[in-house]
Formats: structure tokens, C-alpha cells, sequence
């Protein structure tokens, strides 16, 4: 078990209300773990406990525990759980700050005080994946959304975490960026083995790419599943203010018409199945 979240609440220091309540939790090592919720819910609180950020940096009242390869995070440091949890968060113009995209990316090297040749071997590594080669001297500031968030990304994963936690990281980007950095996200999971907790909108990536998903509301956990079963409950979805995929909103119609018995998860599956209710 990779991050073992235990009856987790946590209330911000000013705050009367706590922002996550019991929440238990299991990462395992290669799944790819989707979380949704409405705003507020607690999604980007949680994703601050699983790098101890909360609560070395961000004070507060925290009950229960959160292990993360077994460690503590309350007994470890920020510095040494970041070398197994990387964090990557929404506004990717908050987590750049060098002045060329090679040493954005050697900078956290150079915190790990690795030798320069691994350091070298690393940026190369990092860049090649996140699809920025020929780019190490650009001035971060000058990339598209797209590629500033992806220099994010390749700036945590050269630290060779076996966690990535990204917390809404295309929710700034146009299109064609958002599908970028979805792309670089399933192959981290698919080729690199790298365990995946993401916080994402998008719900038909979620539900064509996702192990699992998980549903806050109002800082609880109110589903929790494979996503074919968690997209069945489409009233909880909706009450919550999820957007559906299309090919679940369809099922969901057909099959309170009883013409469908399952949702159907991708639109391929729906027009396969429209054909043979159509005997076409
Ligand atoms: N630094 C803070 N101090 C006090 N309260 C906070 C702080 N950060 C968040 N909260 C509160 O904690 C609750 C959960 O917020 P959080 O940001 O974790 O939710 P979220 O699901 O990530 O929302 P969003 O989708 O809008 O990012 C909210 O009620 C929020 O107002």
C-alpha cells in the first residue's frame, strides 16, 4: 500500500468547519485514482495531507493519520515524503520560478544533492517524457499554458516519485494544452508505472482512464468505486453538480425508459448498443 489514509478530519486553523471528515483511504502502488467533487468538497485539502504539507506548512486541527510508504506524514518531513509524493498543482505559473526551463528542472534536483551527472541524466529523462526536448532554454513564462503545466509535471517527476498528485492541473489550460497534459498523465500511469491521484473535471477522461474513483461532498467520501459502478449513480452525480459524460447521460434516459439495463461507458459502447436496441 502505497498512501493509507485513516479516519482522516482536518479543520483549518481559522476555519469552524472541518474541511475533510473521516476520510479513509487506500492507494495502491500503479493504480490511477480519479477524485471528484463540487467546489468546496475537500478535494484539494486531501490532496495537501498526502505530501504533508498539511500539517507541517498548512496549520490546523488534524485527526487520524495519513501513511504514506508506511511513514507517518506527521512525523516526516515535507522534504523526504516529496521524494515519494509529487504534488502538482493548478496554476502552473505558481510552481515556476527559474529562469530557464532546464533549471526549473534542476532545481529540486539540486535540493536531493544527487551528483551532476545523475542530475543531467534526470532533466534529460524528464523533459523526453513530458515532451519539452528542444525547449531546456526557453524562459518558462514564455511557454503555452500547455507546456508550462507539462514543465511542471517534468520538474516533480525528475524527482522520481512513485506518486503523482495532481489537483486540478488543466483547469487553466485551453483545449489542446488540457489534452496534452491528460495524454502526458496516462502515460506516466500506463508506460512508467507511476501511481496516479488526480483531481479532474473531465469526466470522460476520469472514466476511460481511471482504476477508481472517489466522491467528496461536503468533505466526506459519498462514493466510492470502479468508475462503470460509480457513473451508474447518476442522480448522486448530478445532485452534486458533476457533469456527466454523454454517454452516460444517454444511458441513464434510455434506461429510465427501460431500454437500457447498464450505462453504457464510452460513446462507442452507446451506439452499439442504439444498433442492437434498433436491430440494425
Ligand atoms: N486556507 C484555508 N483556510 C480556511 N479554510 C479553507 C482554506 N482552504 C480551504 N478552506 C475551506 O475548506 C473547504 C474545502 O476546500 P478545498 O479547497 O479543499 O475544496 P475543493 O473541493 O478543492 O474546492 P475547489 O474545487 O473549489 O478547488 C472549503 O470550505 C474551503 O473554504
Amino acid at each position: 500500500m502505497l498512501i493509507r489514509v485513516e479516519d482522516l478530519s482536518f479543520r483549518y486553523s481559522r476555519a469552524k468547519e472541518y474541511s475533510i471528515k473521516n476520510i479513509n483511504l487506500k492507494i495502491r502502488k500503479g493504480e490511477f485514482v480519479g477524485i471528484l467533487g463540487p467546489s468546496g468538497s475537500g478535494k484539494s485539502t486531501l490532496c495537501l495531507t498526502f505530501n504533508g504539507i498539511i500539517p507541517h506548512s498548512i496549520r490546523g486541527e488534524l485527526r487520524g493519520d495519513v501513511y504514506v510508504k508506511g511513514y507517518n506524514t506527521k512525523e516526516t518531513s515535507v522534504a523526504k515524503l516529496s521524494t515519494i509524493v509529487g504534488l502538482v498543482l493548478q496554476n502552473p505559473d505558481s510552481q515556476l520560478f527559474n529562469m530557464t526551463v532546464e533549471e526549473e528542472v534542476a532545481f529540486g534536483l539540486e535540493n536531493l544533492g544527487l551528483d551532476p551527472e545523475e542530475i543531467k541524466r534526470r532533466i534529460k529523462w524528464a523533459l523526453r517524457i513530458a515532451g519539452l526536448e528542444g525547449l531546456e532554454n526557453e524562459f518558462p513564462p514564455n511557454l503555452s499554458g500547455g507546456q508550462k503545466q507539462r514543465l511542471a509535471i517534468a520538474s516533480v517527476l525528475a524527482m522520481k516519485p512513485e506518486v503523482l498528485v495532481l489537483d486540478e492541473p488543466t483547469s487553466q489550460l485551453d483545449p489542446l494544452g488540457r489534452e496534452q497534459v491528460l495524454s502526458l498523465i496516462t502515460l506516466l500511469n500506463k508506460e512508467q508505472g507511476i501511481t496516479i491521484v488526480l483531481v479532474e473535471h473531465n469526466t470522460e477522461y476520469i472514466l476511460s482512464f481511471a482504476d477508481r474513483v472517489v466522491v467528496l461532498d461536503k468533505g466526506e467520501i459519498v462514493l466510492e468505486g470502479k468508475p462503470k459502478n460509480v457513473f451508474e449513480e447518476v442522480e448522486l452525480l448530478q445532485n452534486l453538480g458533476i457533469r456527466l459524460p454523454a454517454s452516460v447521460r444517454i444511458s441513464h434516459k434510455l434506461k429510465k425508459k427501460g431500454l437500457l439495463e447498464r450505462s453504457a461507458l464510452s460513446e462507442r459502447e452507446l451506439i452499439n448498443k442504439l444498433k442492437s436496441i434498433m436491430k440494425i
